[in-house]
């Protein structure tokens, strides 16, 4: 494992019988101008539980208690370009919250059908892994990154 710890969470609602998943514009920061799932980084002492039921309130203005977190699994990503931007993701989904979502300063939110999800938009290695934990498999993912830090060299998955 290496990498910043970091956390994110894939909540989701039911839409005229069809499920939607919360994701958002990045602002500011890592990923500006992508659509990325909600979360960041944990804080001294935090829990990556802890640290994500924070991110979303701050982020998107949603409650989540800890007990309501689904754990899916962890995603490393590697930027053998430039190690500095490594991460190590734990990723959660959540069905239950309070809230509706709102604007901050870091992500404009908006539901997306999980079964259209906007991957023009995303990272390019989403598609290695978003749809699988929207699925509800588990897993741990390492995805390894090109030198141009956006296309994908490498992805492996594990149970
Ligand atoms: N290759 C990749 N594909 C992807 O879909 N998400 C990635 C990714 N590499 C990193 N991420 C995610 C993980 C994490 O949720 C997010 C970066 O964390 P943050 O949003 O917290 O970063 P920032 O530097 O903007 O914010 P601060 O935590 O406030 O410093 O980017």
């Amino acid at each position: 494992m290496t990498g910043a710890q970091v956390t994110l969470c894939f909540l989701l609602r039911a839409s005229d019988g069809a499920e939607e998943v919360l994701l958002g514009l990045k602002k500011t920061g890592f990923g500006t101008g992508k659509i990325v799932g909600v979360g960041g980084h944990l804080e001294q002492g935090e829990s990556a539980a802890q640290a994500i039921c924070r991110e979303v309130a701050e982020e998107v203005g949603i409650t989540i208690l800890t007990e309501q977190l689904i754990p899916a699994g962890t995603v490393e990503f590697v930027f053998p370009a430039r190690p500095e931007w490594d991460m190590f993701t734990t990723v959660y989904l959540c069905r239950d919250y309070v809230g509706k979502a709102v604007e901050s300063e870091e992500i404009l939110p908006h539901w997306y059908p999980v079964q259209k999800l906007p991957h023009d938009r995303m990272w390019a290695d989403a598609t290695h892994w978003v749809p699988a934990f929207l699925a509800g498999e588990h897993g741990t993912w390492r995805i390894v990154m090109n030198p141009d830090n956006e296309s994908v060299a490498s992805s492996t998955h594990s149970l």
